[in-house]
């Protein structure tokens, strides 16, 4: 059975439980269970704070868990990451009342609040700049308007918290962040692996999915190889003969975000009967 680990709460509990739910995998129905057991799937769930996972998976009792990038890199636990998930999308900046700092070195001897100590003091000897931190658990931008700290350290996402505060990012972007998926460094050779990989094409496969839409479309023989350039699909597109002779079917995945301007840019190239249909579910 493979062991998971899940956020159990916070910004990414909910999108991940959703993305386990497309992937086919059970999951829990109320927010008080801890661990559930998918017995057609043959893996079992555990839900955990999100910066604990990745001290459970280096440990080794899970096989695989689902955090923030910069939990994990906050942790400094043996835990890597094996698969982006595009959810939970932050920065992670440095932040103060206008005119404080410009940069990084102009941290020395201040005193930088955050939930992400290892982060930040990686950061900071990296950058050979001596500054002192101070652990806060959260709602980290009240403590310079409280005196704990001149500057703070914090997840970004749409900047609010940081307006609300009266506050400024400074600096380059400490580290991009989003969902992952992690395993125990040099898991290779597990007896779990054909599992994880398993389990690895599944969540792909719903990437796959939110990301392409299928496209469809019928155009004249003439005019294939622009539409094609237009379709190039992931590999290359199906094309079928119609009953009309000089005419053909194209069937190709094209990104949904562009979907709209390629049906328009395929109309002008004389293609009609455009449809575009979603995917559920794909292996690639
Ligand atoms: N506003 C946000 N937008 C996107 N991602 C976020 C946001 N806040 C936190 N994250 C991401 O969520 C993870 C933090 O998990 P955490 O459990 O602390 O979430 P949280 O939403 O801050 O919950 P909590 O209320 O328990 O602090 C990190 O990977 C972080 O980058
Ligand atoms: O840029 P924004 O869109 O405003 O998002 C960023 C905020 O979201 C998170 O806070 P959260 O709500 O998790 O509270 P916390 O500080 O208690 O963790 C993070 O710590 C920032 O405060
Ligand atoms: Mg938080």
């Amino acid at each position: 059975m493979l062991r998971i680990a899940v956020p159990n709460k916070g910004s990414l509990s909910g999108p991940a439980a959703e993305m386990l739910h497309e992937a086919g995998y059970r999951q829990r129905r109320e927010s008080k269970e801890l661990r559930i057991v998918d017995p057609a799937n043959e893996v079992e769930f555990f839900y955990l704070r999100p910066r604990d996972i990745a001290i459970y998976v280096s440990s080794g009792k899970l096989d695989i868990g689902i955090t923030g990038r910069d939990l994990l890199i906050d942790s400094g636990a043996r835990a890597e990451e094996i698969l982006p998930l595009g959810f939970a999308r932050s920065t992670f900046r440095f932040a103060a009342k206008p005119g404080t700092a410009n940069g990084v070195e102009d941290l020395k001897g201040r005193t930088v609040a955050t939930s992400y100590e290892g982060i930040v003091e990686g950061h900071l000897a990296e950058h050979g700049v001596d500054a002192s931190v101070v652990h806060l658990d959260g709602a980290v931008e009240t403590a310079i308007e409280l005196g704990v700290a001149e500057v703070i350290a914090d997840v970004v996402e749409t900047g609010t918290s940081l307006r609300n505060a009266g506050l400024e990012v400074f600096g380059e972007p400490i580290m991009k962040s989003e969902a992952v998926v992690i395993r125990r460094t040099d898991a290779e050779s597990d007896e779990a692996e054909p599992k994880v990989q398993q389990f690895l094409r599944r969540l792909q496969g719903v990437l796959v999915a939110r990301t392409y839409v299928m496209m469809d479309y019928d155009c004249r023989v003439e005019q294939l190889e622009k539409a094609v350039a237009l379709t190039p699909g992931l590999e290359s597109p199906t094309v079928s003969p119609l009953h009309n002779e000089g005419w053909v079917a194209v069937r190709a995945m094209v990104p949904a975000k562009e979907a709209q301007q390629i049906m328009d840019d395929l109309y002008d190239i004389g293609a009609r009967a455009i449809l575009t249909t979603a995917i559920h579910a794909c292996r690639l």
